[in-house]
């Protein structure tokens, strides 16, 4: 493996800086991720007047609006996918409604889709404070997604007395909630880390410029293809910054444990294959989109790895504890629960030939085994799924030399 690969621009970072655009009334965003997940998040916010919001597979769509069309005193159902409709969004509206919104389910309780009604009192109300100016307190779970925080963050300037959370529980996903500050900062938001809570003073934000950074999360594909190409196998992928915002940065130190050495360039990373150094324990908790890149690496490589932090994978796209564990099981590895939370690798005789991999609605599934495809053929079924966060990822293969039929 050769040359440079192309990725999209981070999705995280592209639906927070619009939420933020269209909060601050302004700004220039370059680089906005081509990601439907990104695409969809623009359409809906062009459309002010529409009453059915249809946010489709998107989790930040989905938090980041309930919390947005609150506050902008919208009137609206918000739905999404058969998926969508079993991702949890309980602690969200609890929270927005104790904020004085709106917010009915029309199925399942704790559940979209959801029925908006703006806010209860003409102003959002403030009962948990002792003075006008105090900001709103309230106690919010952090270990089921940090969707909700950073949701109910990016709308806290625009409270009388602005927002102070209390996260209880083990939070998880926290470099999102880091990155949701720091756009918040970018675009004039005063928000602190108080260390046992998180502040959003009241205040307008500003329209600022932003471009975007590449998507640490679609590059970890190719650092899995570079770990199992060709000895002396090497690829450059522009647009990564060495100081980033995303958490899944992460993926270069894990990946040098699995041969793959990263070197920063003026603009992007060169990735070169060494050797891997062994087994190891790696901890998700922060950065649980690079868990199942990095099960399938370590299952082809027969490297023991031991994953924890898992918890909030079994309610992403789909249930990716259960994904991984059928389709790595096609391949002769295991993903195997030795210890509650202690997810070992194991490998009894890795082979690839022919197997069909499926996808379970994950774009995550298709590119995480994809790199198998450097050991022999492959199908990944309902290709198609890389749209949510990576809709070139097939033709970069292609122009990276793989046969894509
Ligand atoms: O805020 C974000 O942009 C994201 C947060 C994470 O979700 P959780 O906080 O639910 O873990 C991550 O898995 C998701 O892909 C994007
Ligand atoms: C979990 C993901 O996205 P979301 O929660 O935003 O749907 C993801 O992209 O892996």
């Amino acid at each position: 493996m050769r040359g440079t690969a192309q990725l999209p621009a981070s999705k995280s970072e592209s639906n927070r800086a619009l939420i933020l655009q269209a909060l601050a009334g302004g700004g220039q965003l370059d680089n906005l991720s081509d990601a439907n997940d990104t695409q969809l998040m623009q359409r809906l916010l062009a459309d002010p007047a529409a009453t059915e919001v249809d946010a489709e597979d998107a989790g930040t769509v989905m938090r980041f609006l309930t919390a947005y069309l609150a506050v902008t005193n919208r009137n609206a159902l918000l739905t999404g996918t058969a998926r969508a409709q079993e991702r949890p969004i309980g602690i969200l509206v609890d929270a927005l409604r104790e904020l004085g919104a709106d917010i009915g389910y029309e199925k399942e309780e704790g559940y979209p889709p959801l029925r908006l009604r703006g806010w209860q009192a003409a102003e959002p109300q403030n009962e948990n404070a002792t003075q006008e100016d105090e900001p709103i307190e309230l106690k919010v779970r952090g270990d089921i997604s940090s969707q909700y925080i950073s949701a109910l963050l990016m709308i806290g300037p625009m409270l009388p007395g602005g927002l102070r959370l209390w996260l209880t529980g083990k939070v998880g996903s926290r470099p999102y909630i880091r990155m949701t500050m720091a756009l918040m900062q970018h675009f004039g938001g005063n928000c602190r880390d108080l260390g046992t809570a998180l502040e959003a003073r009241p205040g307008h934000y500003q329209p600022a410029d932003y471009t975007i950074e590449s998507d640490w999360s679609a590059a970890s594909y190719w650092y899995a293809m570079v770990a199992l190409a060709p000895a002396g196998s090497h690829l450059t992928l522009p647009g990564l910054r060495r100081y980033s915002w995303q958490g899944d940065q992460a993926i270069v130190d894990i990946m040098a444990k699995l041969g793959v050495d990263t070197e920063f360039l003026a603009d992007g990373v060169r990735l070169t294959q060494t050797a891997p150094t062994g087994g190891f324990t790696q901890d998700f908790t922060d950065c649980p989109d690079l868990a199942q890149t990095v099960a399938v690496v370590a299952a082809a490589l027969n490297v023991p790895v031991v994953m924890t932090g898992l918890e909030s994978l079994r309610i992403k796209e789909t249930d990716r504890i259960f994904a991984l564990q059928t389709e790595l099981a096609n391949f002769g590895a295991f993903l195997t629960e030795e210890a509650e939370g202690h997810f070992r690798v194991s490998t009894e005789e890795f082979h690839v030939g022919g197997q069909t991999v499926a996808t379970y609605h994950d774009h995550r599934m298709a590119m995480a085994f994809a790199p198998l495809a450097l050991r022999g053929p492959i199908t990944v079924d309902s290709p198609q799924v890389v749209r949510k966060s990576y809709p070139q990822f097939w033709l970069e293969l292609e122009k990276a030399g793989f046969s894509v039929v």
